[in-house]
């Protein structure tokens, strides 16, 4: 299975409208690869608070419509990131589209954990309560977004739903970079799992990001890893390694259930 994780260059001195057309042409460009996956909130860049509520669109917005053609232009499943997703309601959400290689939307996913204690994304959005499976034909992806890899319950979550592969967009900032990289190689190999974590470069809202998108097999291998800058980082990896690992080190069986802590 070969994927393009599209690491964009998130900056205030380009618009959103030429962002989005620039990123629908660099997802054409993927023509050939199985998936692709966009960064969160790379419309707005996910520091960008005041953005959200200006750029906010429905689910079935701008982005939606030209990331929708772009799949399907380009015959690939495409993670497109995460949008500032507003509900009929007028509620904001952090919300992650995927959409098939016809360019049908196959899943959302609204960010559960919310970044920014008790100020920026936390207060400004609301926060989803679905964990989000989808099944390609080579491997089942879990959904996951930036912050939410700080919680391994959810990745468990998601392993019980049948997930083999991890896809996680991020605008992860450069000053916590090494966590970045520890995380996606733990949630890797607690859960015997690929991880696809694409984040942002460049800087915006005054907030210099990591860069580095990555992607881990499920032994706790980086495949790949991009650099700082605006890249794309193309990886060939083989999905039925998450079942030969689980069942040659068969830790996973291991487990205790009934431990989890309540929910508060
Ligand atoms: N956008 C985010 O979720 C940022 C997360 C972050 O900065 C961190 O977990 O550290």
């Amino acid at each position: 299975m070969r994927a393009s994780l599209l690491q964009i260059d998130v900056n205030d001195s380009e618009s959103v409208a030429s962002r989005r057309l620039r990123v629908a042409a660099l997802v054409r460009e993927q023509a050939g690869v199985d998936l692709v996956v966009l960064p969160e909130l790379w419309t707005t860049g996910a520091f960008a608070y005041e953005g959200f509520e200006a750029e906010a669109e429905p689910l079935e917005g701008p982005t939606y419509e030209m990331m929708a053609k772009a799949a399907s232009d380009a015959g690939v499943w495409l993670h497109a990131g995460s949008i500032p997703e507003r509900d009929p309601e007028g509620a904001l959400y952090n919300t992650s589209l995927v959409f098939s290689p016809s360019g049908e939307l196959a899943a959302s996913y609204r960010k559960i954990h919310r970044f920014g204690f008790d100020k920026g994304e936390a207060v400004l959005m609301g926060a989803g309560a679905e964990l989000v499976t989808v099944r390609l034909p080579e491997t089942v992806i879990g959904v996951a977004t930036c912050y939410d890899l700080r919680f391994p319950e959810l990745f468990r979550g998601l392993v019980d739903a049948g997930a083999e592969t991890f896809v996680l967009p991020a605008g992860w900032p450069e000053r916590r970079r090494s966590h970045w990289t520890l995380l996606a190689q733990a949630r890797a190999v607690e859960n015997q799992a690929y991880v696809l974590a694409c984040g942002t470069a460049g800087t915006h809202a005054g907030v210099p990001q990591a860069g580095h998108s990555i992607v881990v097999d499920p032994w706790g291998e980086v495949l790949a890893e991009a650099g700082a800058g605006e890249e794309i980082l193309t990886v060939e990896f083989d999905p039925a390694k998450v079942a030969t690992t689980r069942e040659q080190f068969p830790a996973l069986k291991d487990r205790l259930l009934g431990l989890d802590t309540p929910r508060r």
